[in-house]
């Protein structure tokens, strides 16, 4: 097993609900900045970032989705959490989804933002020759474009800056070890076996994972429910973080006071 050091946030009441927040590919914690406050007022909000990113370790790899579902595992351990609400988008979405198939029991109510159960290889592993030969700064504006609606970036300059600088701090061979991780990942069989009551939200214009994706997520797991937020992109969560909060709060209210 490789060593991580997983580096964390807490927020809200010690003995409030757990609910943990799970970044996307090339993205920091950070991202949540627009949920936290809200979420806080109710729930012990842990976000954290994913190995390779931020200020989280990058240990050897390769990676495999699994030991990042590992890294939340033990980290919910640490924080002497039986059992959470988990929200990811995007890699964050796949590590929360086979978090809820593998470990039902550690997981309350799911939320799964433009995320994929099977995202098309070949960009990611591209990406990750990329990353490794040239480091991630070259990739930050063409990858950050799919993260905003063009309008929403042109009017938020000091926002697409903030995540292009995340993705250029990233570790290179940590992030290229993510986007291997996405590339190989296939969910489809996890799908049925999540029993965790799921929120599911598509970013109606996102290119990178276009809302099809959210869809089969969404048809796969009994129960599920599917929300579509216009104008969004990849990032949904910060161009229209008022719906999307509120999103997330109405399904983790239904669960009363427990994960
Ligand atoms: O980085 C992208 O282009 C989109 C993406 C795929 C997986 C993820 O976390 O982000």
């Amino acid at each position: 097993m490789t060593a991580v050091e997983v580096s964390y946030t807490e927020d809200g009441p010690a003995d409030a609900p757990v609910v943990v927040l799970s970044n996307s590919l090339g993205a920091t914690r950070g991202m949540w900045d627009p949920q936290v406050p809200a979420l806080a007022e109710r729930y012990r909000v842990v976000t954290y970032d994913t190995r390779g990113h931020g200020e989280s370790s990058s240990p050897a790899g390769p990676y495999s989705l699994d030991d990042l579902v590992d890294d939340v595992v033990a980290l919910l351990d640490r924080l002497g959490a039986r059992r959470a609400h988990v929200a990811g988008l995007s890699l964050g979405g796949m590590t929360a989804l086979r978090l809820a198939a593998r470990e039902p029991d550690r997981v309350g109510r799911l939320a799964v933002l433009a995320s994929s159960a099977k995202p098309d290889p070949q960009g990611f592993l591209d990406r990750a020759v990329a990353a490794r030969s040239g480091g991630t700064a070259p990739l930050a504006p063409t990858v950050v474009q799919r993260w905003l609606t063009p309008a929403y970036a042109a009017a938020h300059p000091e926002l697409v800056a903030r995540l292009e600088a995340m993705i250029v701090a990233a570790d290179d061979e940590g992030y290229a070890l993510c986007c291997e991780v996405v590339a190989a990942v296939d969910l489809r069989e996890d799908l049925a076996r999540i029993t965790a009551p799921t929120l599911v939200v598509s970013g109606a214009e996102d290119p990178a994972l276009p809302p099809p994706h959210q869809q089969l997520i969404a048809d796969g797991i009994a129960g599920a429910s599917l929300v579509s937020v216009s104008p969004g992109a990849h990032l949904p969560n910060l161009e229209q973080p008022l719906e999307v909060t509120g999103a997330l709060l109405g399904h983790l209210d239904a669960a009363g006071s427990h994960a």
